[in-house]
């Protein structure tokens, strides 16, 4: 299978901190792929190097087999490699429908109606103001707006981080469904259950390098490596 989006040895720096230390990974047509590691592991870093937002001293970012590194963020937006960032971006004194159309782009397969049948809560809530929607709304517009730009690959930071359980549910299963409806998905989440629902294949970073890999199903037997790079009692 031929990669979607593949960092080969990316090294960034903020300042002399060396942060990424060799990031390699691949995402495929078709999966979703979780990104775990502690706290300042290097998780966000590696998001924002592919797309632009840090730039890599070296290495490679290729995405639908074109190479992108060192180029501006906007022209690897355009390039169809999205980020979701933690803090959402939206604009809250729109409604959510203008935040949508404002989103769209030409040559999008990604049309409003498409949007509101995977969030319908978004249609329900289409003449509210962006800053009137709970945490959940609020990413699942801010979800909906990076896909009418009809990404090639789609890349979540934390987007459940905070919300209660009931909508963290919800946005599991629309997350199923933006893959289903064709857009590779590289997930960077806490939350070990949402990333088990949802992953074909996990990495672990550690300290700017990536430690581990496996699939869904060697993942879910293997609390021995989840307790020692995650620190967590599988
Ligand atoms: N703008 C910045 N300037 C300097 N150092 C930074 C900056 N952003 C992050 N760092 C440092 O880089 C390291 C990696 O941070 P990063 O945010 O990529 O980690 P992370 O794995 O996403 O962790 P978290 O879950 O805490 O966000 C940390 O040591 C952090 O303190």
């Amino acid at each position: 299978m031929t990669a979607t989006l593949r960092l080969t040895d990316l090294h960034s720096y903020y300042g002399k901190s060396h942060i990424l230390q060799g990031v390699s990974l691949e995402l495929s047509e078709g999966e979703i792929v979780t990104l775990l590691g502690r706290n300042g592991a290097g998780k966000s870093t590696t998001l924002k190097t592919a797309v632009g937002a840090v730039t890599p001293r070296s290495g490679r970012v290729e995405l639908a087999g074109r190479d992108v590194t060192g180029q501006p963020a906007h022209r690897i937006a355009k390039a169809g490699l999205s980020l979701v960032p933690e803090d959402r971006g939206i604009f809250q004194l729109l409604s959510v429908e203008e935040n949508l159309r404002i989103a769209v782009k030409r040559g999008s397969p990604w049309a409003i109606s498409d949007i509101y049948k995977i969030f319908p809560r978004l249609e329900e809530r289409r003449r509210n103001g962006g800053g009137q929607l709970s945490g959940g709304e609020q990413q699942m517009l801010s979800i909906a707006r990076a896909l009418l730009g009809g990404p090639k690959v789609l890349m979540l930071d934390e987007p459940v981080e905070g919300l209660a359980p009931i909508i963290v549910e919800e946005i599991v299963s629309q997350i199923g469904l933006i893959r289903d409806a064709g857009v590779p998905i590289l997930l960077v989440e806490q939350n070990l259950a949402v990333c088990r629902a949802l992953a074909n294949r996990h990495y672990i970073l550690e300290m700017g390098r990536i430690v581990h890999e496996a699939s869904a199903t060697e993942f879910a037997s293997d609390s021995e490596t989840i307790d020692r790079y995650l620190g967590v009692k599988a």
